[in-house]
């Protein structure tokens, strides 16, 4: 019930997105919970990718208004985004091959607002281990597992206190996707991060999720707790 009395991180109001003349998100309407996770479910094709990227501000807002910690920033520029606290993991992890994991974190540090800032490692590998042995490794010969993890730990460089997430379980095993889970159960509950994940699978969704959204043709059609909803409803949203 905490999280009821929470103010909210983040509240999207009757956003509007298009690429071109092709209109995607059309009054989509959400909010953002601090320290909890809130996911949007949907369809392939709905505009799921295309609302984090318009939060994010890499396409503009037509209509609509986007509030980050009470104050809008509908039209802010990314790296003005990424500066007030908001951190981007895209879908299909967008490593740079070549660069080393240390050197890909490195990236991550363009995001903070002190210049001086360093890679805080010891919080880094301790959350994610497999990064600190393979730090000298070329990203490109991580597994995908292993790609996903450097791409939330090079979001996390920046400290953000907002972090969106595109479907971090998109090809890779069950098992190293429960493992993901329960870091990212852990940054919310011991850091308070709040994060808005876009996720197709069920079950990862459930092992993290405090509040759902269901998305359809750009907007939401359908939100709630796991109880609130029933399974049935789960399945209508989410069958491709
Ligand atoms: N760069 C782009 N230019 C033009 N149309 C695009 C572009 N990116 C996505 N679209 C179209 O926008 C619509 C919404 O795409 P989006 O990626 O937001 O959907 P999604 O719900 O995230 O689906 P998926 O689960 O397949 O990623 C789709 O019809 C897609 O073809």
């Amino acid at each position: 019930m905490i999280h009821n009395i929470q103010p909210p991180v983040l509240e999207v109001n009757d956003l509007t997105a298009a690429y071109g003349q092709s209109i995607i998100l059309r009054g989509t309407t959400l909010t953002v919970k601090k320290g909890a996770v809130t996911t949007v479910m949907g369809r392939n094709g709905v505009g799921k990718t295309t609302l984090l990227k318009t939060i994010m501000g890499l396409l503009p807002a037509q209509h609509g208004s986007i509030v980050f910690n009470n104050e809008k920033i509908t039209s802010l520029p990314p790296y003005k985004k990424a500066k007030a606290g908001i951190a981007y993991v895209p879908q299909g992890r967008e490593i740079i091959p070549k660069l080393t994991v240390y050197e890909n974190l490195l990236l991550g540090l363009q995001a903070h607002t002190d210049r001086k800032a360093r890679i805080p490692e010891d919080e880094i590998y301790a959350l994610f281990p497999i990064l600190k042995d393979f730090r000298k490794r070329a990203g490109g010969n991580l597994s995908g597992g292993q790609q996903q993890q450097l791409s939330i730990a090079r979001a996390l460089v920046s400290r953000p206190t907002l972090l969106l997430l595109d479907e971090p379980t998109e090809g890779i095993q069950p098992s190293i996707a429960q493992e993901i889970g329960a870091i990212l159960q852990q940054l919310v509950q011991e850091k308070g991060l709040s994060v808005l994940l876009v996720e197709q699978k069920i079950d990862f969704a459930n092992q993290v999720t405090d509040h759902y959204y269901f998305m359809d043709r750009g907007k939401m059609v359908m939100d709630g707790t796991a109880e609130d909803l029933k399974h049935s409803a789960l399945e209508k949203h989410i069958s491709v």
